[in-house]
């Protein structure tokens, strides 16, 4: 029997809260077994930006990232977010290791094409971008890994990627050799049928229901990605996808996204 692993990505709302990270961190040194966590950052990053007199553009949640916004992200995901929230956890007495895809060569990543929008220095990941062997090592010694939203093209360009497709990349590709559930935690309490009640969450989403909901606007912005990165995760061999609020990771209530 493959064994398992929770694999937490947390976003922007909740980092930039220190008692909320704080919560969040000790919540999760009390779930059992191998564990990984990613992290994203954006709103603190477009506030840093803006701090230094760079205006922030996002096209549907993906960052336009010019060299100078590189450097910036790169200092503020790879720097300050991912080694404090790694020394949170050692506080909590967990062995957490900080890691961007560069490190251990852990997520090649392939510069998005340029189409009808110029990216610039953003990364997709390719089926192959994981280093799955160096991650067992790793999960094997007992660390937690912690990945921030900064992978490399292996050819010394170092790349800005959405950190949800991180974490359902490394979920499809640790699937292979564990029973991995995927946890998307955010500051609502799962997929909301109306995104102005916070009590109308939707305890099952299949991805028909996910279609009509997003068609008729109800789910929409940075949910809409991270939904199709959960759903792509899931149709990959991801045992559970679940959408819950990350101060609430031990209680029920969340979505948790259904095959059919
Ligand atoms: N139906 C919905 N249910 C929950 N959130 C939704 C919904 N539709 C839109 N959203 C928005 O999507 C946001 C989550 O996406 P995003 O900000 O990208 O998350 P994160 O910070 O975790 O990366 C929520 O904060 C909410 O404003
Ligand atoms: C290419 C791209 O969009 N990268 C993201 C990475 C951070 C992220 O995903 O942060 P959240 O999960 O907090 O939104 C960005 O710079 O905003």
């Amino acid at each position: 029997m493959r064994e398992g692993l929770k694999i937490f990505k947390i976003g922007g709302g909740i980092i930039d809260d220190d008692a909320q990270l704080r919560q969040f961190l000790r919540a999760l040194t009390h779930v059992p077994g191998h564990k990984l966590l990613v992290h994203g950052g954006g709103k603190g990053a477009s506030q840093m930006l803006r701090d230094l007199g760079i205006e922030p553009q996002l096209v549907q949640g993906r960052r336009i990232t010019d060299a100078a916004t590189l450097d910036i992200v790169t200092m503020f995901y790879a720097g300050k977010t991912n080694k404090q929230m790694v020394s949170l956890l050692q506080a909590e007495g967990v062995n957490a290791l900080g890691l961007s895809g560069a490190d251990g060569n852990a997520i090649r990543a392939v510069k998005r094409p340029v189409k009808d929008i110029d990216y610039g220095f953003v990364g997709d990941l390719p089926a192959n971008a994981v280093n799955t062997d160096l991650l067992h090592q790793l999960l094997k010694n007992g660390l937690l890994p912690v990945f921030c939203a900064i992978t490399h093209d292996g050819q010394g360009q170092l790349l800005n990627t959405n950190a949800d497709t991180i974490a359902s990349t490394l979920a499809r590709a640790l699937a292979e050799r564990y029973a991995v559930e995927l946890h998307f935690c955010f500051e609502k309490d799962g997929v909301l049928r109306d995104v102005h009640d916070e009590a109308s969450v939707i305890p099952q989403l299949t991805a028909t229901e996910y279609q009509e909901l997003k068609a008729t606007g109800s789910i929409a912005a940075g949910m809409v990605p991270k939904l199709d990165n959960a759903f792509a995760a899931l149709e990959a061999g991801v045992e559970q996808v679940v959408i819950e609020h990350a101060l609430r990771i031990n209680e029920p209530v969340k979505t948790v996204l259904c095959r059919s």
